[in-house]
């Protein structure tokens, strides 16, 4: 079984690691656009998930004998991997080492703690028999081999755009994870969104100070609009030896985040680049659900609550709610079919 990169060089997968591709399932979706706009701007929002060119590896069967036999009529079709990009792209003969979490005692007990780099999400959950193939995503989860020592670690984390409910769980979970999991000393905040790269203070994020931050709103890091450029942002993560970067934010965001590792690799620097996809809205294509998107529906129904006790209390009484989710109608959509007080 051939596994060929669309830039023609190819990959060697066994053939026990194809079948498993197929033996994991993606989550239920959700998602219906019901304008072009939308449908538009749902394309704009999970492109930068797979940021870079996507590399499209296409898989072939081996023999075309091998398919008939099997019955299947798409045996010679295509399996699309819309992949993200990795350091060793562009830094090939980098050493890897044994991740840190096969030594804790947490995870020394699971069996299968690690995801394989061959592990593959599909996008299509609905096939029929004939289907082709289609379009995969790589899968997320802790690997057996990772590209840096605990101890040359120097993270940073930056929020940037609208506010989310979770975002503070989220870094707090990050800063966790690199301490208490992975071993890693030096965690910075970089405040007020991609600005804050320009600004001579960081936050030196220990655990302690992340304690009790998923208990607020906001961000704890502030958050802003605009401010992006690239030149000035990289060179001040070498400046401060900043050598993996966790980027918080939406579909804007996200595309900064894919200029900077666009910038790394074209300075064949050792930075990891990863973007968290924050939206409140839901309106990220390929996963069934962001955080934050949950607590907003309830919210919205606290305040359609309190216009349908007004409405009610009057002779012809009409309650008007706004929501959020500029062009995006899932906290509409949600809060009103979950509320039912609602005219539609
Ligand atoms: N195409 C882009 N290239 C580089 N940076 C961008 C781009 N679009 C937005 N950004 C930056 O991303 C940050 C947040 O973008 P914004 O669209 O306001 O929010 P969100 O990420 O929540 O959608 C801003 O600092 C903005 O400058
Ligand atoms: O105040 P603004 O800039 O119009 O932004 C409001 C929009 O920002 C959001 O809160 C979140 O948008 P982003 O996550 O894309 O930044 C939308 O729900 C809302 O419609």
């Amino acid at each position: 079984m051939e596994l060929s990169l669309s830039n023609s060089s190819s990959l060697r997968f066994p053939q026990n690691d194809f079948l498993s591709l197929h033996n994991y399932s993606r989550p239920g979706s959700f998602h219906t656009f019901s304008n072009k706009k939308l449908a538009s701007k749902s394309i704009s929002l999970w492109r930068p998930l797979i940021w870079r060119q996507p590399r499209l590896l296409r898989l072939k069967a081996q023999t075309s004998t091998e398919s008939n036999a099997s019955g299947d009529k798409h045996g010679d079709d295509d399996f699309i991997v819309e992949d993200v990009p990795h350091l060793t792209d562009f830094l090939p003969d980098l050493p890897s080492y044994t991740n840190p979490l096969k030594k804790s005692q947490a995870y020394a007990i699971v069996k299968k703690t690690f995801v394989s780099p061959e592990d593959m999400v599909a996008k299509e959950i609905i096939v029929q028999k004939d289907s082709p193939r289609g379009i995969h995503f790589r899968r997320a989860g802790p690997r057996e081999k990772v590209f840096f020592t605990p101890e040359e670690v120097r993270a940073c984390i930056v929020t940037c755009g609208g506010l989310c409910p979770g975002i503070n769980t989220v870094i707090r979970e990050i800063v966790c994870g690199l301490k208490n999991m992975y071993g890693v000393d030096d965690v910075l905040g970089i405040q007020g969104g991609y600005s804050g790269f320009y600004s001579k203070n960081t936050l030196n994020l220990t655990t302690k100070v992340v304690n009790d931050i998923h208990k607020r709103g906001g961000t704890f890091l502030q958050t802003s609009r605009g401010g992006h450029d690239t030149k000035k942002i990289v060179d001040n993560i070498q400046d401060r030896g900043i050598n993996q970067v966790y980027i918080i934010g939406g579909d804007g965001t996200q595309k900064g985040a894919a200029a900077i590792y666009k910038e790394v690799e074209k300075r064949g620097i050792k930075v990891a680049v990863a973007g968290i996809p924050k939206t409140i809205d839901n309106d990220i294509a390929v996963i069934d659900k962001s955080f934050g998107f949950d607590t907003a529906v309830e919210e919205a129904q606290r305040a359609i609550n309190a216009a349908h006790v007004e409405a009610e209390s009057v002779q012809n009484g009409v309650g008007i709610v706004k929501l959020m989710g500029r062009y995006s109608g899932f906290i509409a959509m949600l809060a009103t079919l979950g509320n039912r007080d609602v005219g539609f």
